[in-house]
This record gives C-alpha cells, structure tokens and sequence, in this order.
C-alpha cells in the first residue's frame, strides 16, 4: 500500500538532497546480489536519518539490523566527533560486502559492526545510547524495546521502522493477522502506552515511530 499519492512521493524525492554515488552504489548492488532489495531504507528515510541525527547529536547510536548497510552510512554520516554507531545483524553471509562498503564510505571508524542474535548483542553493549533505530525481525520489536530501555540515556531517542507494515496494522475481521502484523499492532501499542516516552507515528515510507525518553 504507497501511504500517499505516487505523484506526491516524487515530488517529496524531487524535494530531497539526491543520493551520493556510494548510497547509489549499495541499492544498484544490493539489488542486483542481494534477496528482498525492498528492505533498503532509500533516498528519503535516508536523508531523514541523516538529518535527525545530526539534529540529535548522539554520542551512541545503535542501528539493530543492518542488512547491507544504507541506514547505517545515513546515521554515521551525522554523527560528530568520536561519536559512534553500534550496528547488529544476524546474516554473517553480507560481512564481507558490508565491511566492503562502510570502508568505501570512509566510515569503518565510525561504525561498530556487530554480527549475530541482536537479543544476544543487546545485553553487551554499552550504557549511554542516545538514539536507537530497531529494524530487523518485527517479531521481537517489543524484546528489542524492552532489552535496550534501561540502557538508554535520559531524552534518548529510539526509532521504530515499517510500524505501519504496508497499512496490515488496520487488521480487521475474523480471521488473525499473521505473526509480523500481529507483533507490530502489539508493539505500537506498547510504546503509546508506555509513560516512561513521549511519541509520534511518521507515514514515512512504511511508517517510522519516534519516541523519546523522558
Ligand atoms: C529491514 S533489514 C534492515 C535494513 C537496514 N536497516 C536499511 O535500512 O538499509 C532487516 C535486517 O535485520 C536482520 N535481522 C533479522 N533478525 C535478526 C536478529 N534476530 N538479530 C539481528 N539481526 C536480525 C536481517 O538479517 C536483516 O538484514
């Protein structure tokens, strides 16, 4: 489901600082090397990640689900000074590329790759995270949310993607919406029940939500 009209999304893309040629490099060989090409996160949720994140000025980032790196290089290339990013994953088979890549970016000093179960990850990482992006298996959003809560410094700010899963979070009927959908529906309402955050739903792309602890 396009969450707005396609004339409406070029406009927005055409309205938004173009992808340098190593961002253009990982979608043209994650697309032609790589399963489910759609998990990118793209120009404009790119930008946005960008953007926040120089907004934020974190000192640690942790990104939970790198795939083959874009919303990675996106944070990174905000982040100031000795200021670093955490990112996880769990598919040992993209190390090479990925490592491949963030070099190519000239950000490999940046960026603290981490392979492996993010459940198992989480526990290890240092205290002080001051912004969080969870996008790997929808089934655990609401483990990952609890795993790094108490790991997060006070105004900390976690992002959530594709919280609105192609507009299937709208479940209605008998029958049950599967897993993925199910999770999500339960994390959303988790975070707008939670007093410790204060937060807002984005319709970017497949919906991000921002939420900021207090
Ligand atoms: C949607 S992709 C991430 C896209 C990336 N953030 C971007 O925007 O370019 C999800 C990633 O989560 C990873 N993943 C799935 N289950 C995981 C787990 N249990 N622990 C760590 N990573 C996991 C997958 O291997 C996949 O690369």
């Amino acid at each position: 489901m396009e969450f707005i009209d396609e004339k409406l999304q070029a406009y927005c893309e055409a309205h938004t600082s173009p992808e340098d040629p190593i961002l253009a490099h990982i979608t043209r060989e994650t697309h032609l090397k790589v399963l489910m090409p759609r998990m990118l996160s793209g120009n404009l949720q790119g930008k946005f990640l960008e953007m926040l994140t120089r907004f934020i000025r974190p000192k640690r980032v942790v990104e939970i689900g790198t795939y083959t790196g874009y919303s990675a290089i996106c944070m990174a290339r905000g982040l100031e000074g000795d200021a670093i990013l955490h990112t996880l994953d769990i598919n040992v088979e993209l190390e090479t590329m990925v490592r491949g890549f963030f070099e190519k970016a000239g950000l490999s000093d940046k960026i603290d790759y981490r392979l492996g179960d993010a459940q198992e990850l989480i526990p290890a990482l240092p205290d002080g995270i001051d912004m969080v992006f969870i996008d790997a298996d929808k089934e655990n959003y609401g483990r990952y949310y609890d795993l790094i809560f108490d790991k997060l410094a006070p105004g900390a700010v976690i992002l959530a993607d594709n919280v609105l899963w192609s507009g299937k979070i709208l479940h209605e009927g008998p029958k049950k919406p599967d897993k993925d959908t199910a999770a999500l529906i339960a994390f959303n309402r988790m975070v707008q029940e939670d007093p410790r955050v204060d937060n807002i739903l984005l319709p970017i792309r497949d919906g991000i939500l921002v939420a900021r602890k207090k």
